[in-house]
C-alpha cells in the first residue's frame, strides 16, 4: 500500500493515550507507512487575524500532522452551523432540532474546498487518503476537481437515516451524489448500508453492481459496513495504570454500602439522557428496594455549546436530576450524581469497574465507544452488566447486553432492575461473549478491513 492519508475534522497525536483508541488505531497504520494526517487544528483564530487557514505541521514519530486553524466565520458555519446544526440532528433522525434556515451550507461547502486545496498540495500519486466523518462529506469531490487520481475511500462514524429524513436536507441531493467520488463508502452498521442502498437506488436511480457497488452519476461506488471496534490491550492497560486504579479503589470505598448504575457521554441530545434519568426515576419508583442504594453518576462532557439545542438539554437535566434527588433523596442518600464536567480517559476504566451497571441507552447512535469500553474494563470473574440501546450502532454487534428500547421508561427500569440483580454465572457468561466480540473485532479490525477493501476496489 502507498502512504495513508487520513483527513478528519479532529486530529489527535497517536502516541498521547489521552487521544483514545481511534487514534492509536489510525496511528499505527499511519506510522507503517511514514503517513500523514490532515485536519482542523481545534483552533478557532481571533476576529480579523491572518492566521486562520495557516497550516501548523509537526512530526509524531513517523507521522506528520498537519493541521488548519478556523476562522470564527468558517468555525460557525463549517463545524457549529451546518455540521452540528444540520448534518448532525438530522442524521441522528432528529428533524425538530435541525435548523435548515442557517444559510450554513456556503461555509460547509467553502472550508472542505479550503481543505482539499491545502491537502491537494501535499498528496502524492500512490497515497491512500482515507476522510472521516460527516464534516468532510464533499472532500473527495473538491480533491477529484482538482485532479486528484489517489484512491480514496470515507468512513461514516453516525448514523445514515433512511431516505425520506434524509432527503429533508435541502442539498441532500448534492450531498449523496458527493459520495461517488470516493471509491469506497463505509458505514458503521448494515441497518446504516441499507439506507445507502436504498437511497441512491430510489432518489438516485442507481444500479446496483453486485452486493456492494453502486453506479450513479457515471461513477461507481463501493459501500459495506465496518463496525467500529476499540483498542481492548491499550484501554485495559489504561485499567492497570495508577490513574484509574486509584479511582477504582477510592469509588468502591466510598459506595460499599451502594450499587453503582453508570452513564458517560459527551452531553448530547443523540444520547438519550432525559429518557434514561426518567427510567431510573422509574426504576426507585418500581422497586423500592433500591431506595438508600442505587445510585446513578451520570457524566455528561460538555460538547458544542453554543449550538440552541445543547444548551435547552443541559437545563433539563440539571432539573429532572434535581427533582429526582429532592423526590427520593435521603440524608445519607442521593441517587443521582449528576456531573457535567469531561472525566479524563485514563481514569475512566476505574469509574467502569466500579460500577454494577452500565446504562448505554443513546435514542440513536452511529456504535457508541463506551459500551465497548465498559466490557473491556469489567473484572471477568465479577463483572458488571451493560444495558445497552438497540437504538445504537454497538447492538447490532452487542446481543449479550440487556437490549432496551430508550423510550419505553417501563421496560428500561426493569432492565435496569435484572441487571442489578442478575446472578454471577449469567453475568460471567454475558461478559465473556461479549468480550470476546469486542476483541475479534477491534479497532485494528476495522481498520483492517476498511484499508484491505479500498485496496481491492479495481479504480478507473
Ligand atoms: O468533535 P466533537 O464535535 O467534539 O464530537 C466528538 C465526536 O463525536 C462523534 O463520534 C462518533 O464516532 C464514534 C467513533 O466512531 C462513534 O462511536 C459515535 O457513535 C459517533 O457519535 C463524531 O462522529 C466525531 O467526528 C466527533 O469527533
Ligand atoms: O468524560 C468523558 C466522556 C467520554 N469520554 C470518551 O469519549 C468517547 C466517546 O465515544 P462514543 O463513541 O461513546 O460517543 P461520541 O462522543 O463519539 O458520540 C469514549 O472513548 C469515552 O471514553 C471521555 O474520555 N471522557
Amino acid at each position: 500500500m502507498g502512504r495513508l492519508v487520513v483527513v478528519s475534522n479532529r486530529v489527535a497525536d497517536p502516541r498521547k493515550s489521552a487521544s483514545g483508541g481511534l487514534a492509536v488505531a489510525l496511528g499505527q497504520a499511519l506510522e507503517s507507512t511514514g503517513g500523514l494526517w490532515f485536519g482542523w487544528s481545534g483552533r478557532v483564530a481571533a476576529p480579523g487575524e491572518a492566521e486562520a487557514g495557516r497550516l501548523h505541521t509537526q512530526m509524531a514519530g513517523r507521522v506528520q500532522l498537519v493541521t488548519m486553524d478556523l476562522s470564527p466565520t468558517d468555525h460557525d458555519s463549517y463545524y457549529l452551523g451546518y455540521s452540528n446544526g444540520v448534518l448532525w440532528p438530522v442524521f441522528h433522525y432528529r428533524l425538530d432540532l435541525a435548523n435548515f434556515d442557517g444559510g450554513h451550507i456556503g461555509g460547509y461547502q467553502r472550508v472542505n474546498r479550503r481543505f482539499a486545496h491545502q491537502l491537494a498540495a501535499l498528496l502524492r500519486p500512490d497515497d491512500v487518503v482515507w476522510v472521516h466523518d460527516y464534516h468532510l462529506i464533499p472532500l473527495a469531490a473538491e480533491l477529484r476537481a482538482m485532479g486528484c487520481r489517489q484512491r480514496m475511500g470515507f468512513f461514516l462514524h453516525i448514523p445514515l437515516p433512511p431516505p425520506l429524513i434524509l432527503a429533508a436536507i435541502p442539498e441532500h441531493d448534492w450531498l449523496m451524489r458527493s459520495l461517488f467520488a470516493y471509491d469506497l463508502v463505509g458505514f458503521q452498521s448494515e441497518v446504516d448500508l441499507a439506507h445507502f442502498s436504498r437511497y441512491v437506488r430510489t432518489e438516485a436511480d442507481a444500479q446496483v453492481q453486485g452486493p456492494n457497488a453502486f453506479r450513479a452519476f457515471g461513477k461507481t461506488v463501493h459501500a459495506a459496513s465496518f463496525p467500529i471496534g476499540i483498542d481492548v490491550d491499550e484501554f485495559q492497560a489504561l485499567g492497570r495504570a495508577a490513574d484509574a486504579q486509584d479511582l477504582y479503589h477510592q469509588m468502591r470505598e466510598e459506595y460499599s454500602r451502594r450499587r453503582l448504575l453508570l452513564g458517560v457521554e459527551r452531553m448530547d441530545y443523540s444520547k438519550g439522557l432525559p429518557q434514561r434519568l426518567k427510567a431510573f426515576r422509574q426504576l426507585l419508583q418500581s422497586y423500592p428496594e433500591n431506595r438508600g442504594s442505587a445510585t446513578l453518576i451520570q457524566i455528561a462532557a460538555p460538547s458544542r455549546e453554543s449550538v440552541d439545542a445543547y444548551a435547552s438539554l443541559r437545563q433539563e437535566l440539571e432539573s429532572l436530576s434535581g427533582q429526582i434527588n429532592s423526590n427520593f433523596g435521603e440524608l445519607d442518600w442521593m441517587p443521582v450524581r449528576y456531573i457535567h464536567r469531561n472525566v479524563a480517559r485514563k481514569r475512566l476504566p476505574g469509574l467502569y469497574r466500579a460500577a454494577s451497571v452500565a446504562l448505554v441507552t443513546p435514542l440513536r447512535d452511529g456504535m457508541n465507544l463506551v459500551a465497548k469500553e465498559y466490557v473491556a474494563a469489567q473484572d471477568p470473574d465479577d463483572p458488571g452488566v451493560l444495558v445497552l440501546s438497540r437504538f445504537a450502532g454497538a447492538a447490532e454487534q452487542m446481543t449479550e447486553a440487556l437490549l432496551v428500547n430508550p423510550y419505553d421508561a417501563t421496560r428500561t427500569a426493569e432492565a435496569m432492575q435484572s441487571a442489578l440483580r442478575m446472578p454471577l454465572e449469567e453475568r460471567r457468561r454475558r461478559h465473556a461473549a461479549l468480550l470476546e466480540g469486542i476483541r475479534t473485532q477491534d479497532v485494528h479490525w476495522w481498520r483492517q478491513q476498511f484499508l484491505d477493501t479500498l485496496a481491492s476496489i479495481q479504480t478507473h
